[in-house]
């Protein structure tokens, strides 16, 4: 098992407490696999860093007695600016996987973004949701057929936009994992949206259909494609109607050539640092890229947020929403759907309690004049 999971009674506040009790409650190459992140973890480092050098300049006395949180969102109005970030194989931290955080975020009003190698299916996942808005995460495949299945399958399922995650040609050189020797293949649940796929199970030959390592080599042999380029986008682009957002936006040129490639939404991301070590951090991205781009699609970012105060700043420069990633994962491990739910209504109510004590009452009123950069 990988995981060994106490029910606790009392729930953790800060993200600090979330993340330390779920490093009590996973195994221990799970916790390092879930916190880790590329090489020297720099990058990591400098996310959360990145926060700390903005400073909040409040304004008072500006009647802050009634606020809206709320945002619209490529013509949706979610009821804050907070989304749940793709995270793969979540059978690893609690068995009720994507299924608990779906019906998390379903009963906040939360979007929910299922990662492509989801422990559960496409259709499961919508089916726990009912009306909530979800999203559908993609990696850049070689197998045009099984991607193009995926986006059928999830615009059939009411997913209301493609995320297509760029910044993974290949996976992060991860020291944890190495010496853990944590690796993909021990994990059977990430085959599930492959398993309950009719194009890609085509392929495979019907004596290995119990063989979840046979798939998993399967997978990685015909699905992910370091070679993928922006003519390969321009071709999903083509067959679906559905909004497709590009994740892991860092460079501006990155962001005006999706645009041009016809996104309707950008995820400035540096995958939480996993990756690429020594990468800029999302938030340091984050205004060039709003620069570029000018307004004309939404610019999402993610890669460090744990608290209201790093909500709020990504707003103010630049940010429409922001996804949140590990901190939903620490909780969905301490306590499933539960703690999923409290993390996430923690964060929309300290961000709303902040938002008052800086004298802002909706999210249009954040911008960058509230903050100062500290030398
Ligand atoms: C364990 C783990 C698995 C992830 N799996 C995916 C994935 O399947 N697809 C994806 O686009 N991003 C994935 N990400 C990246 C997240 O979507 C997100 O960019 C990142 O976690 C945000 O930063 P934060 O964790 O600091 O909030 C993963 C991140 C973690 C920590
Ligand atoms: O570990 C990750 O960061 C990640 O992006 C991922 C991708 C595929 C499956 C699981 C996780």
């Amino acid at each position: 098992m990988e995981y060994a999971i106490p029910r606790p009674l009392r729930l953790p506040v800060s993200p600090e407490e979330w993340q330390l009790r779920a490093r009590a409650c996973l195994a221990p190459g799970t916790y390092d696999y879930l916190a880790g992140a590329a090489g020297s973890e720099d990058a990591k480092i400098r996310d959360e860093e990145a926060f700390r050098q903005w400073r909040i300049v409040p304004r008072f006395l500006q009647d802050v007695a009634k606020r809206d949180l709320s945002v619209k969102v490529l013509g949706v109005t979610f009821p804050a600016p907070v989304l749940l970030a793709p995270i793969g194989r979540q059978a690893l931290f609690h068995p009720e996987a994507e299924a608990a955080s779906a019906r998390a975020a379903a009963s906040l009003g939360v979007p929910f973004i299922l990662g492509t190698e989801s422990s559960r299916s496409i259709e499961e996942v919508a089916a726990v949701m009912g009306d909530a808005v979800r999203w559908f995460q993609l990696y850049p495949p070689k197998s045009f057929e099984v991607a193009e299945s995926f986006i059928r399958r999830a615009e059939a399922s009411g997913y209301s936009a493609i995320v297509i995650t760029v910044d993974r040609p290949l996976e992060g050189w991860q020291e944890p994992d190495l010496r853990n020797a944590y690796f993909p293949i021990m994990f059977p649940h990430a085959v599930t949206n492959f398993i309950t796929d009719p194009v890609f199970m085509a392929g495979i030959p019907k004596r290995y259909y119990a063989d979840h390592s046979y798939i998993l080599n399967e997978v990685f042999r015909i699905f992910y494609n370091p070679a993928f380029t922006w003519r390969g986008l321009s071709r999903l682009r083509n067959i679906t109607r559905l909004p497709i957002l590009l994740k892991g936006i860092l460079h501006p040129v990155d962001a005006e050539q999706a645009l041009a490639a016809g996104a309707d939404g950008i995820v400035v991301s540096n995958h939480s640092g996993r990756q690429l070590d020594g990468t800029i951090s999302a938030l340091e991205a984050l205004p060039s890229v709003c620069e570029r781009i000018r307004g004309r699609i939404p610019v999402l970012m993610d890669s460090g947020i744990r608290r209201g105060a790093d909500v709020m700043k990504a707003l103010a420069l630049g940010a429409s929403a922001v996804l949140v990633g590990r901190l939903y994962v620490y909780a969905l491990s301490v306590a499933g759907e539960v703690g999923v739910t409290r993390v996430v209504s923690d964060l929309i109510a300290e961000l709303d309690i902040s938002m008052a004590n800086a004298g802002i009452c909706s999210v249009s009123g954040l911008n960058s004049s509230l903050l100062v950069r500290s030398t």
